[in-house]
């Protein structure tokens, strides 16, 4: 403050400072100002006091404003527990993906697991994991003295809540798993669509709720779609709902606005932008009470747990059964093209399979065990099984061979019912897999091409549960699980986990399995594969013994000795076709007639391999029927077909060529079966599509799987 010289006829002035930005400064100014005059001019006793007071709130604004903060925190209330429950209930997909994925489930299903019991169990174990740390949320409520949740018994609303919601958010998890073949992928995927379904709905809705924007019969049928459809929303809308529902009727029973505002809530929506309604029922239908969502909430655990149930007992599959049975008669316009080309011993086979189909199906007598008529299977275009029949006696061990791809483990797949029949039909014992799978399982051991075990279960455990699954009294259990640990080798590996295995320990393990009950009929997808020679050699002592035993046995193997070894008879597959079928040695006779020479050209002084073609000529020359079958790198092998060769006759050319064409050394024996399936297979084409079958998998959303 600064004195001022006075002017015209004023006896006194003085001017006041002040910051202007200061919200209060002003005021003090002035306050100094008068106190200054006061104490100067009148009394030094005087003073006067300033107190800077706002005036009382207008109560609607204020209203108004306390309901908006109400909707936002509700809805960020909503949001983030929907959000954080998205993480625990979605993370439950991982492993029914996972033993899917690795045929684990299948395993169990073959064993006699019904899918009610699968899926209960893990529901169970599920849910016990996921109620745990959701009942943290009513504790934190309650240690955080949040009236909103905890007041008027509210926790049991929150409690009943959080219970629905875990029973509908994990049946969702399970039908959502069958999209995935892959278990991190899968988990990713529904871990987005939990929160796409959750948070993203929620505030999709809360933002067209906005009365600016006009939108609020947009989110109404929103509202309507997502309720219908996400837990996660009903979720969510429950706890913004609670919190809304709370904080409005704290408004609206506020003192003072009852007396200014006499019909406040609801009615005071005539005044207000945003409603400011209430219900004292939190479970009422009308917003924002919960009713429709804890509702819908629990019909959705209803509807999804359907759902799963018609998909794992084959609902669709039965279905397109139904609908492309009129494709039979297509299907069988194909045979008789096919007939014109296939060998005979295939052509008599099939004959005989499909004219007495009828009576060797239901007849006492019929000595088949396995039976599979017309069986064919397509992947979307791809035909991977063509119309294959056949009949497996018992007591056979009967072995399929084909190279990659033939179509050998899709064939596996369809009578294990892993995959479904695209048209024909399998048999086994009388029951057939398009109608019986479950009887055809009880009756079958099978080890799949691909290791189907739980890593984090030991090859004991493993072993006693599926001894447990086939029905093993309890007293007999360690029994049979130590006989098959023997047999199979796998003493000093019994009580490692299986995922610490090696490859082919894991191959013992899954042999063991396919015998575990010692099942009538057994199917072993290259069981041998990755095994030591002596272990190898141990297998195929096991399965003469089971097989001896009265067992059927039906296996593939790309180890043409095992096939020589085991089998009593045998297919190659060509294009998912038969392209010869009998013993080995009917094989050897039809197809190899005459001998096999191969031969190992010398090195020549300078280091270099001694050329082929003057020994070529040479044989040419003295068996003029021998074609060269293979040829690389010194090493010739060649067929003589003509049987009326003697084979000293061979000996003698032989011994002389040894010096005379360099030959290092050479071997005469009789066609292998490795020859044969060489000669079959080496010309073998690109498949074909069956495109009349294209369309009808396109248009029937990859059914034809
Ligand atoms: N799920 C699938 N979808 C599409 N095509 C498939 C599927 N499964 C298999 N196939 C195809 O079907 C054909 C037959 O496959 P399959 O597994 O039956 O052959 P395989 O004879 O068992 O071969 P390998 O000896 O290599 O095991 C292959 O060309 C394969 O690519």
């Amino acid at each position: 403050m600064q004195a001022i010289p006075p002017r015209g006829n004023e006896k006194s002035a003085a001017l006041g400072f002040y910051n202007g930005q200061t919200y209060h400064g002003k005021g003090i100014t002035m306050n100094y100002m008068m106190n200054t005059f006061l104490q100067t001019t009148l009394n030094r006793s005087f003073s006067l006091h300033t107190t800077l007071s706002p005036l009382p709130k207008d109560l609607k604004k204020a209203s108004e404003k306390n309901t908006v903060i109400s909707h936002i925190a509700g809805h960020v209330v909503g949001l983030l527990i929907s959000f954080g429950m998205t993480f625990l209930t979605t993370m439950f997909v991982f492993f029914p993906i996972k033993e899917r994925q690795v045929g684990a489930k299948h395993m169990q299903v073959v064993s006699g697991v019904g899918p009610i019991t699968y899926w209960l169990s893990a529901f169970i174990w599920d849910f016990i994991n996921y109620i745990f740390p959701s009942m943290l949320l009513p504790l934190i409520f309650a240690s955080y003295s949040k009236s909103a949740y905890m007041d008027d018994d509210r926790y049991m609303l929150i409690i009943l809540v959080l219970v629905i919601y875990g029973v509908s958010a994990l049946s969702f998890t399970y039908v959502l798993q069958f999209a995935f073949d892959s278990a991190p992928t899968g988990l990713v995927m529904v871990v987005i669509t939990g929160i796409i379904s959750g948070p993203v709905t929620t505030t999709a809705v809360f933002i067209l709720r906005i009365p600016d924007l006009n939108t609020e019969g947009y989110a109404d049928t929103l509202d309507w779609i997502f309720m219908t459809i996400f837990p996660n929303y009903n979720l969510a809308a429950c706890f913004s709902n609670i919190y809304t529902n709370y904080i409005n009727m704290m408004i609206c029973t506020n003192v003072e606005c009852a007396i200014e505002i006499s019909s406040c809530c609801p009615a005071h929506c005539r005044f207000f932008k945003i409603c400011t309604t209430y219900e004292t029922n939190y479970m009422a239908w009308k917003r924002p009470g919960i009713g429709p969502y804890v509702l819908f909430m629990a019909c959705q655990g209803f509807v999804y747990i359907v759902i799963l149930m018609l998909v794992e007992y084959h609902v669709p599959q039965r279905l397109w059964y139904l609908i492309s049975g009129s494709l039979e008669e297509y299907e069988c316009g194909c045979e008789g093209s096919m007939a014109s080309t296939i060998d005979s011993d295939v052509a008599v086979e099939e004959r005989r399979v499909n004219s007495c189909r009828a009576s060797l199906l239901f007849s006492k007598d019929s000595t088949d065990s396995l039976l599979l008529l017309n069986l064919y299977k397509c992947y979307g275009t791809f035909i991977a099984v063509d119309h294959i029949s056949l009949g497996v006696p018992e007591q056979e061990c009967f072995g399929l061979l084909g190279q990659n791809g033939a179509g050998k483990t899709t064939t596996f797949k369809m009578l294990t019912g892993d995959v479904m029949v695209t048209s024909g039909n399998a048999y086994l014992k009388g029951h057939d897999v398009r109608n019986n799978i479950k009887k055809v399982q009880a009756n079958m051991g099978y080890c799949p091409q691909f290791d189907a075990l739980i890593d984090q279960m030991t090859g004991r455990e493993t072993l006693t549960m599926y001894a447990r699954l086939r029905g093993i009294p309890e007293a007999n259990i360690p029994v049979v699980v130590n006989s098959l640990i023997d047999i199979l080798m796998l003493k000093p590996h019994a009580d490692k986990l299986a995922g610490q295995y090696s490859g082919g320990n894991k191959r013992k393990l899954s042999t063991a399995m396919a015998l575990v009950g010692d099942p009538p009929f057994i199917m072993l997808d290259e069981p041998s594969a990755g095994m030591d020679p002596k272990a190898r050699r141990q297998l195929w002592n096991v399965l003469s013994q089971v097989r001896a035993s009265g067992r059927t046995l039906v296996l593939t193997s790309h180890s043409m000795e095992e096939c020589d070894a085991l089998c009593t008879r045998i297919a190659i597959m060509v294009n998912g076709k038969f392209v010869c079928l009998g013993s080995p040695q009917h094989l050897k006779n039809k197809f190899g007639q005459g001998y096999t020479l191969i031969v190992q050209m010398g090195l020549l002084p300078d280091g270099t391999m001694a050329p082929n073609e003057p020994f070529i000529k040479f044989i040419r020359e003295n068996f003029p029927d021998a074609t060269v079958f293979d040829d690389h790198q010194g090493y010739i092998h060649f067929q003589v077909p003509d049987a009326n060769v003697k084979l000293a006759h061979v000996f003698s050319l032989m011994e002389s060529s040894k010096t005379n064409l360099n030959v290092q050394d050479y071997s005469v024996h009789q066609t292998t079966l490795e020859q044969i399936f060489l000669t079959f297979t080496r010309n073998q084409v690109p498949p074909k599509e069956d495109k009349f079958r294209s369309f009808l998998a396109k248009t029937c959303c990859g059914l034809c799987k």
